[in-house]
């Protein structure tokens, strides 16, 4: 990848991805200059489990970085700061002597927690939790799974309680790492990742007290809360202290708060959606905190080093690309990813079939733990390529699910969606996207915004880019899709797909 016309010096990105980590060497325009990346094992110990290896993670880490470097063939000296970007929620808690992870980090998917969550509702009420923290109580966020880490390891709460645990999101476990480790790596956190846990309160910035208490949550084992760009200590230690001691480790973002950040959506009422695992909108609202009544996050963009907080409303989707894995790992009906928009492009429509895959329940805008996947409307009539086309179909209406949501909250028509991750490869799903939202969908050349936009941070906290003018002369439109649906088609399939989602809930009751 690495480009001959391409002179330093440059800005590293980790992307600590649901299924792999990644990390790209970017150059001051913002190209792409060398990518490694390496997955690791996804683990589902029982139906609605999801646990990683963290240690994996972190070994899987260093190689990525180490393996960017080698390809772009630079040294320590051309990086001027290195940034960090996560899937977001995912928990693990450690021995800060040892660094030994004490259980498998929990996973933003894992509904382990759902029956914890409606124990809290009951007792503290769901509305404290959005007016403190943003978000509805919901298994997706990380206090409740510390606290069932906490319950379920032996001795565990009394080893927290007597200092020897930290807790971390995915960026506080490589931050630490990353600065040493075990042997006084910095133990820190970014506001916008600090925003997803259900422990950090919108209005402060700061951990609530009253709330972890309530979630039962030791405060003393929480990370530091700090800005999404400045430098928060140097690589030390280890093999990349080795390659790269010294580059200072200058950004985390949650990977949808970056991706936000590398479409360079810095101005109040521009959105972004990116389709990866799940698929996540973001609307930048700048100063405001604007409550969601339509079963949004409110949630925070980004804050630059001493700058002021940008806030941000989001709409996330658990279910989008991990559809098209299971069609392909689970029943066999493809076998690449790539393959459903051939299979899709066979047929001219769904056939009647419409697939609603709450396979972690209900996310935006319903909130629904007790939901589980259906497919409705099927007869003899329907193949596998109608389910295909279904799959792509329900990722489009879930967006446009959320779309409205936004337009009711913000007050703010979408005119034009910027999208990126790996689902946006395929042309049929943008088309369909655009004739269920009735707006153009546009897609940057450089479509690995997450890492852009932890380079983007970095480099603005290192004084490599001096502002976000900057930074927007680097967004160039790669690709777009303006809508071909009439109306009476588009209203009367969306309504079908409403009576699909109706479906979906209530299929899980307490006892089971
Ligand atoms: N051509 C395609 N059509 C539909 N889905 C795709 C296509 N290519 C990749 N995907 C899906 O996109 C996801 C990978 O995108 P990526 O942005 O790398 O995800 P993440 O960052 O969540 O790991 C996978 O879930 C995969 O199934
Ligand atoms: O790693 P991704 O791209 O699947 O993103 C996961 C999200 O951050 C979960 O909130």
């Amino acid at each position: 990848m690495t480009d001959a016309h391409t002179a330093g010096p440059f800005i590293a990105a980790i992307d600590q991805g649901t299924t792999s980590s990644r990390c790209i060497v970017f150059d001051r325009d913002g190209r792409i200059v060398s990518v490694d990346q390496k997955e690791h094992e996804q683990i589902f110990p029982k139906p609605g489990w999801v646990e990683h290896d963290a240690t994996e993670i972190w070994t899987n880490v260093q190689e990525v970085v180490a393996g960017a470097v080698a390809k772009a063939n630079i040294t320590r000296d051309d990086i001027k700061a290195i940034g960090i970007t996560n899937q977001r929620e995912t928990t693990v808690l450690w021995d800060r002597h040892t660094g030994e992870p004490v259980h498998n980090a929990i996973v933003w998917q894992d509904t382990r927690t759902d029956g914890l969550c409606r124990e809290l509702g009951r007792n503290v009420g769901q509305d404290r939790f959005r007016r403190e923290t943003g978000l509805p109580l919901a298994s997706y966020f990380a206090g409740p799974k510390a606290r069932w880490l906490l319950d379920n390891v032996e001795g565990l709460k009394e080893r927290a309680e007597a200092g020897d645990i930290l807790f971390g999101t995915m960026d506080t476990w490589v931050i630490w790492n990353l600065t040493g480790g075990a042997d006084g790596g910095h133990h820190v956190t970014d506001v916008t990742n600090a925003s997803r846990t259900l422990l950090m309160n919108l209005h402060t910035m700061q951990w609530d007290e009253r709330i972890a208490e309530s979630i039962g949550v030791p405060t003393a084992m929480l990370p530091e809360i700090r800005s999404s760009a400045e430098v928060y200590g140097e690589i030390r230690g280890g093999k990349l202290g080795e390659l790269l001691g010294g580059i200072p480790v200058a950004s985390a973002l949650g990977d949808q708060q970056a991706a936000l950040f590398g479409q360079t959506c810095f101005a109040e009422g521009e959105t972004k959606s990116t389709y990866g695992t799940g698929t996540f909108m973001v609307m930048n609202t700048g100063d405001k905190i604007i409550n969601s009544y339509s079963g949004l996050l409110t949630t925070v963009g980004y804050k630059i080093g001493e700058q002021d907080t940008v806030y941000a409303l989001e709409g996330s989707i658990a279910v989008t690309g991990s559809l098209v894995q299971w069609m392909r790992d689970q029943m066999g009906l493809i076998s690449t990813a790539a393959e459903i928009e051939t299979l899709a492009l066979s047929v001219e429509d769904n056939g009647g079939a419409y697939f609603v895959p709450a396979f972690s329940g209900l996310f935006a805008p319903y909130w629904r733990s007790d939901a589980r996947g259906v497919i409705a409307g099927l007869t003899r009539y329907v193949t596998k390529a109608h389910l295909a086309r279904a799959v792509l179909e329900a990722t489009a209406w879930q967006t446009r699910e959320i779309a409205d949501a936004m337009t009711k909250d913000s007050g703010v028509e979408l005119t034009a969606l910027k999208v990126d991750g790996g689902m946006t490869s395929n042309n049929l799903l943008m088309q369909t996207l655009s004739d269920f939202l009735d707006a153009p969908v546009v897609r940057p050349m450089v479509a690995e915004t997450t890492c852009l936009g932890a380079a983007y941070a970095a480099g603005l906290a290192v004084g490599f880019w001096n502002s976000t003018d900057d930074l927007r002369a680097n967004w160039r439109r790669a690709a777009e899709w303006t809508p071909r649906m009439d109306a009476e088609t588009r209203d009367r399939e969306y309504k079908n797909w409403l009576k699909a989602v109706e479906r979906t809930m209530g299929w899980i009751d307490d006892e089971s």
